[in-house]
């Protein structure tokens, strides 16, 4: 069964679609592809072309227009493409209709989210949430060119595939597993939860962010320790506890999962209980690339998915990284008082302090994970929070230590 898995090489030559809608800038659309290109070489595609239209809601036949569905097969068929990748997620007969028109293997966003979560996932917990997902993601979906047969035979090079009864046994033998997996994920969040409790009762700090903001990079500088950091969506997928000590306070440190606008549903689920790090969090650290052009929305991403998963009410601290790769903040310069200023569009800075304008309480910091002098400043500030919860637990810390 395990086959049903993608074990067999990736397709290399990939096309994206994205669609935008009638408010959204054309320079959405580049954006959604970038992003999507990110994810797709995250994979290990080589992106051959990138496609996108304007509609005020995706076709329900074919997602795309008729027009538009003709210039991308001509493309297929003329640079060879082994993959399409779509931006959003596709219904099965929508899959199905793309599949039958452009003859090669059809991907919508969840579907590559959960291929990389799958390469990704280490811990066994995790390796079976994903599992999970994906064979939820695909029970409705099997089509000829997502079967045991054709995908055992090696993916891409074989069209046409299996008929309707190996459909069947497939759908059969994944009801099968889904349920073999759901017994086995019970079990490993028994011990998850035991393994919790046996941590005592020490403060625990999270951190949480977009995908590829900071987050372990953040970790090991806190905690010296040493947790895959790159640059690639994703690159962690399991959730990570280091035992962390401040001038003689000791914490528990969690890197975990990134977020990313769109998330397939199933995954958000399946990640629950690894979520349950965050949510059983005292504080959180909310990091926030701002040298990327849409930090405010990733923020706002990372917010609602918090907020599904119930830790939306817990004290933040948000941690503005990567400053090193945002323009300096202009010197207050000495004007001409008759000279017209020109209106100046608002620094990184100045957009992430109006982000918070509304919550004056949040805590907001600015740093660069890459400076050492910034790292300290994030221990001070974290240190005078975790202080707090540590008293609420120790109401005689204080009293313990010599000043
Ligand atoms: N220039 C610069 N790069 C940084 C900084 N902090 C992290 N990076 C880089 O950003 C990339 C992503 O860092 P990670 O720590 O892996 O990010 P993450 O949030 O854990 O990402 P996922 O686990 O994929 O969600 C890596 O290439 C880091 O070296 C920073 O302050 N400045
Ligand atoms: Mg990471």
């Amino acid at each position: 069964m395990d086959k049903l898995i993608s074990t067999a090489p990736v397709p290399l030559k990939a096309v994206l679609v994205a669609l935008i809608n009638k408010d959204q800038p054309p320079s959405k659309a580049e954006e959604f592809l970038d992003e999507l290109e990110f994810l797709a070489q995250t994979l290990g595609l080589e992106i051959k072309g990138k496609f996108s239209q304007r509609l005020p809601r995706p076709d329900t036949r074919s997602f795309v227009g008729k027009g538009k569905l003709e210039e991308i097969n001509t493309f297929v068929k003329a640079e060879e493409i082994d993959v399409v990748i779509f931006d959003d997620d596709l219904t099965p007969s929508q899959l199905r209709n793309l599949e039958n028109e452009l003859k090669v293997k059809i991907y919508d966003r969840s579907l590559l989210i959960l291929d990389i979560f799958l390469e990704r996932a280490q811990t066994s917990q995790a390796r079976t949430q994903v599992e999970l997902a994906r064979y939820e993601y695909l029970l409705p979906r099997l089509t000829r060119m997502w079967t045991h047969l054709e995908r055992q035979r090696g993916g891409t090079g074989t069209r046409g595939g299996a008929g309707e009864k190996e459909i069947e046994t497939d759908r059969r033998a994944i009801r099968d597993q889904i349920t073999v997996l759901k017994k086995r994920l019970e079990k490993i969040e028994k011990q998850g939860i035991t393994q919790r409790k046996a941590r005592g009762q020490l403060v625990r700090v999270s951190l949480v962010g977009y995908t590829n903001v900071g987050k372990s990079t953040i970790m090991n500088k806190l905690s010296k320790s040493d947790v895959l950091a790159e640059n690639k969506l994703f690159a962690t997928v399991d959730s990570t506890v280091r035992k962390v000590v401040i001038n003689d306070i000791p914490f528990l440190l969690s890197d975990t999962v990134g977020f990313i606008r769109k998330l397939p549903h199933a995954l958000i689920e399946s990640f629950k209980s690894t979520l349950d790090e965050v949510r059983e969090a005292d504080i959180l650290l909310h990091v926030v690339d701002i040298s990327h052009p849409s930090f405010e929305e990733h923020a706002k991403v990372v917010e609602a998915t918090l907020k599904e998963i119930g830790a939306d009410a817990k004290p933040v601290i948000t941690v503005f990284n990567k400053i090193d790769l945002i323009p300096e903040e202009p010197q207050e310069e000495t004007t001409d008082e008759f000279e017209i200023q020109e209106p100046v569009a608002p620094t990184p800075r100045e957009r992430a302090l109006a982000l918070y304008t509304e919550k004056p309480d949040t805590k907001l910091i600015f740093i660069s994970a890459t400076s050492k002098g910034d790292i300290s400043k994030l221990r001070e500030t974290l240190y005078k929070e975790v202080l707090e919860h540590h008293i609420s637990i120790y109401p005689n810390y204080l009293k313990n230590v010599n000043y």
